[in-house]
């Protein structure tokens, strides 16, 4: 676009109309640059200019700062506004169920209160801390992942607080533990429920002194760390069952996420598994494939014990070990036929699992308000409840 005195006011709307793209000009060498107006219009609108002949190095290198800085501007601004979309946080589907984790995601990353997710095995319990971390104020700092769970007992204390050289036998160097490589970013402590007793307690002080001391050490080392944990297992019951200390349960569940199971997100499942296809053909270098219509069907029918894990997993074999341009249910490993028809005997056993069936998707397509869904099934409030108790259904 040409700037020039004639064209200002227009230009200075269109180069200011959107904050997400950043300017830069080129400047003839004849013109005057330092004129008033040209100084007025360079340093009003422009990330930077360069006179022509441009050196392209120098161009390039700009070029790179000015995407950078867009980018930057587009973060704040949807920090700000509490709009992440599903390309921003990476959690993608469009299921009401799923739009409203975003939302909440979105608000929870706006302060630095502790969370404690809770979701099936590879819901995308990670997926969103790490969603949550990178659009909160700590993203320039770390984020340190710990599966509790995969800690061997005589371990935890160290790996989680750190230890002092000659701490305990083995000990030859100082080591900084998860919490303190932390520091100023957040930690997620996955799969928490796994914790015993004695680490809960030590874990517990270090929440409320927010402060850490290295194992085998005496100073005192301050914490400035958001909190995330994460587990599988309803902690509300272990606290019952006195597994898990309630004074930590309450320390931790300030803020609480809980992350659907794949199978009650709808058409989520045909989202995320063309988004798969298409990562996993990227990756692994094949030509463009699609799915068959009754692979489509099978995978909204499968109960996806293993969430979106099992969707990624599955279709990654699905496309490194075939070669056909259509992916059949059989390259998925999904059987045409719900595979839970296979172990009903009875009447009685196959009215239950349809009925199942229809309430869990009906609950879905209503993002779980009983009233919509008990509308939509032409039954009333009561009715859903009690079947929903009977079938064994959660809302
Ligand atoms: N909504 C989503 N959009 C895109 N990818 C997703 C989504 N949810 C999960 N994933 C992907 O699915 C996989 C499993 O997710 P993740 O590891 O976050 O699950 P998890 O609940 O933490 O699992 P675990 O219980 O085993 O710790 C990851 O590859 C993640 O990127």
């Amino acid at each position: 676009m040409q700037v020039n005195p004639i064209n200002f006011d227009a230009c200075h709307e269109l180069l200011t109309a959107t904050e997400q793209i950043e300017w830069i000009a080129l400047v003839d060498s004849n013109s005057k640059a330092h004129t008033p107006i040209m100084a007025e219009m360079l340093s009003s609108c422009f990330f930077d200019f360069h006179t022509i002949p441009a050196d392209p190095q120098l161009l390039a290198l700009t070029l790179g700062h000015a995407a950078g800085m867009a980018n930057l501007r587009r973060q704040a601004r949807s920090y700000v506004d509490g709009s992440l979309d599903k390309g921003q946080l990476g959690i993608f589907g469009d299921s009401p169920i799923i739009k409203e984790l975003r939302n909440s995601l979105a608000k929870v990353a706006r302060n630095s209160a502790t969370v404690l997710i809770h979701g099936e095995s590879g819901s995308g319990k990670e997926l969103a801390a790490q969603a949550i971390h990178d659009s909160s104020q700590r993203y320039h700092a770390p984020f340190v992942t710990v599966n509790c769970g995969a800690i061997p007992t005589e371990l935890v204390q160290s790996e989680l607080f750190g230890h002092e050289r000659g701490a305990f036998t083995g000990a030859h160097q100082r080591r900084t533990g998860h919490l303190e490589r932390a520091n100023g970013g957040t930690i997620l402590l996955d799969e928490i429920g796994e914790l015993s007793l004695e680490h809960q307690v030590s874990l517990l002080r270090v929440l409320e002194e927010r402060a850490v001391t290295r194992v085998g050490g005496s100073e005192s080392i301050a914490l400035d760390v958001r909190v995330i944990a994460a587990t599988h297992v309803d902690l509300a019951a272990a606290v019952e069952a006195k597994s898990f200390r309630e004074d930590l349960y309450y320390r931790l569940n300030v803020l609480r996420l809980d992350i659907p199971p794949l199978r009650e997100r709808g058409d989520d499942i045909i989202e995320l598994a063309n988004l798969f296809l298409e990562r996993f053909q990227r990756l692994h270098k094949t030509p463009p494939r699609a799915f068959s219509p009754q692979s489509l069907g099978a995978m909204r029918r499968h109960q996806w014990p293993g969430n979106v894990r099992e969707l990624r997993n599955r279709i990654e074999r699905a496309v490194v070990m075939n070669n056909r341009i259509i992916i059949t249910p059989e390259d998925l490993g999904l059987e045409i036929r719900n595979p839970l028809w296979r172990n009903v005997e009875t009447l009685k056993e196959a009215r239950a699992q349809g009925e199942r069936a229809v309430i869990l998707r009906t609950l879905a397509n209503c993002s779980h308000n009983i009233s919509a869904a008990s509308r939509q099934l032409g039954i009333s409030r009561v009715t859903l409840y009690r079947t929903m108790r009977r079938l064994g259904v959660r809302s």
